[in-house]
């Protein structure tokens, strides 16, 4: 028998399969929801929604109360990690996120790890309150980015097309790049603790850019940081679940699963449904990886792609999801739509 409660989504983390899976959705909290542009209104600031438990509270529970996922993911954003080690960020409208960049070992002399922990408190406080109040059979999904992936912003100053400074920096002084990633590793290992000790019931780590390295530097700046955290985590808090997200790893996968020691893994949408079910789920219990657009599409595209999705996948330990974040344009009623289609399809 499986140790854990009997939540369905940490059931199939634990192994099972289960018929409907459990659904939970990428960025499920959002901008596709009215009520969360209401909130986001109020709070003006995206850090300050973020940074104040009321609101972060508020935001994460608006997905459950529609769709009853079986999991909620705390309300936050991987580049808290910068910020809270003291690069400028703000976000602005349209753009995206926008930070003061770092790109030699001296500047990382502007980063304070002792920082993160103290300006982090509102989040964890948030993590204790969302374990309080959610739903009992639903799970709280902590969560952080993967340290390639926040380095990217860190090195960028916000969003990038080729991450050409980044890797610059990471093939031209790979020691120095290792400090940063180091930095990072640390400051997200120690985020991670305090999120498990204040609720969190499982981890995901976002790699969302690991797909641009080639297979030498997606071994040392994603699986090995991903490795180290983990192994970290899983030595200071015994038994805690950690998914991974390589996105866009292809074949790579199961050497990401092997080498970082993650307990499931998150499939992006290029990952097809026989690979995943051949090389993949008998590693490790799979979630995904619906296309978000066709979400937006809706209809009869929507639903013969879950359930050939559900034919492949379902017959192993299985956790519904998109294979990237949901987006704004998401009409939420064909939310609603795929949730009925996959219990209906199970029950
Ligand atoms: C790369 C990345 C980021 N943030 C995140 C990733 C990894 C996942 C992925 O690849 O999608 C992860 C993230 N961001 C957010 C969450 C909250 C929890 C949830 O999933 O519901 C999570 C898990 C809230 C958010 N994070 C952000 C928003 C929108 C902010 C707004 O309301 O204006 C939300 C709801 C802002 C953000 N944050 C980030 C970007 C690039 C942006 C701007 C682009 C965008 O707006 O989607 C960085």
């Amino acid at each position: 028998m499986p140790e854990t409660s009997e939540k369905r989504f940490l059931r199939v983390l634990n192994g099972e399969t289960l018929s409907p899976p459990p659904i939970w959705l990428m960025r499920q909290a959002g901008r596709y929801l009215p009520e969360y542009r209401e909130v986001r209104a109020k709070a003006g600031d995206f850090l300050t929604l973020c940074y104040t438990p009321d609101y972060a509270v508020e935001v994460t529970h608006q997905p459950l109360r529609r769709y009853g996922f079986d999991a909620a993911i705390l309300f936050s954003d991987i580049l808290v990690i910068p910020h809270a080690l003291g690069q400028p960020l703000r976000f602005v409208k349209g753009e995206g996120p926008k930070l003061d960049p770092v790109r030699s070992v001296e500047e990382l002399g502007s980063l304070d790890p002792s920082r993160v922990l103290p300006t982090l408190a509102p989040v964890f406080e948030t993590v204790r309150r969302l374990g309080k109040e959610i739903p009992p059979a639903t799970a709280l999904i902590g969560f952080c980015g993967a340290p390639w992936t926040v380095a990217t912003y860190m090195v960028e100053g916000g969003g990038s097309k080729d991450y050409a400074n980044t890797k610059k920096w990471a093939y031209s002084d790979p020691e120095g790049f290792d400090r940063l990633i180091g930095m990072l590793v640390d400051a997200t290992t120690a985020y991670l603790i305090e999120q498990v000790d204040a609720g969190a019931e499982a981890l995901q780590i976002f790699d969302s850019w690991a797909g641009v390295l080639a297979d030498d530097a997606f071994e040392r700046w994603s699986i090995r940081p991903i490795a180290d955290i983990t192994r970290r985590v899983k030595e200071a808090r015994p038994g805690t679940k950690v998914i991974g997200f390589p996105r866009g790893a292809g074949p790579m996968y199961p050497a990401f699963i092997e080498k970082t020691g993650v307990d499931a893994v998150s499939l992006d949408t290029t990952v097809p449904l026989d690979y995943a079910r051949d090389h993949i789920q008998p590693r490790c219990p799979v979630q995904g990886n619906l296309d978000p657009i066709l979400l937006i599409a809706g209809g009869q595209a929507m639903l013969d792609r879950i359930d050939r999705t559900l034919d492949v996948l379902g017959k192993g330990p299985f956790i519904f999801n998109l294979g990237h974040g949901i987006t704004p344009e998401t009409p939420p009623e064909n939310v609603a739509m795929m949730v009925e289609h996959i219990r209906k399809a199970g029950s």
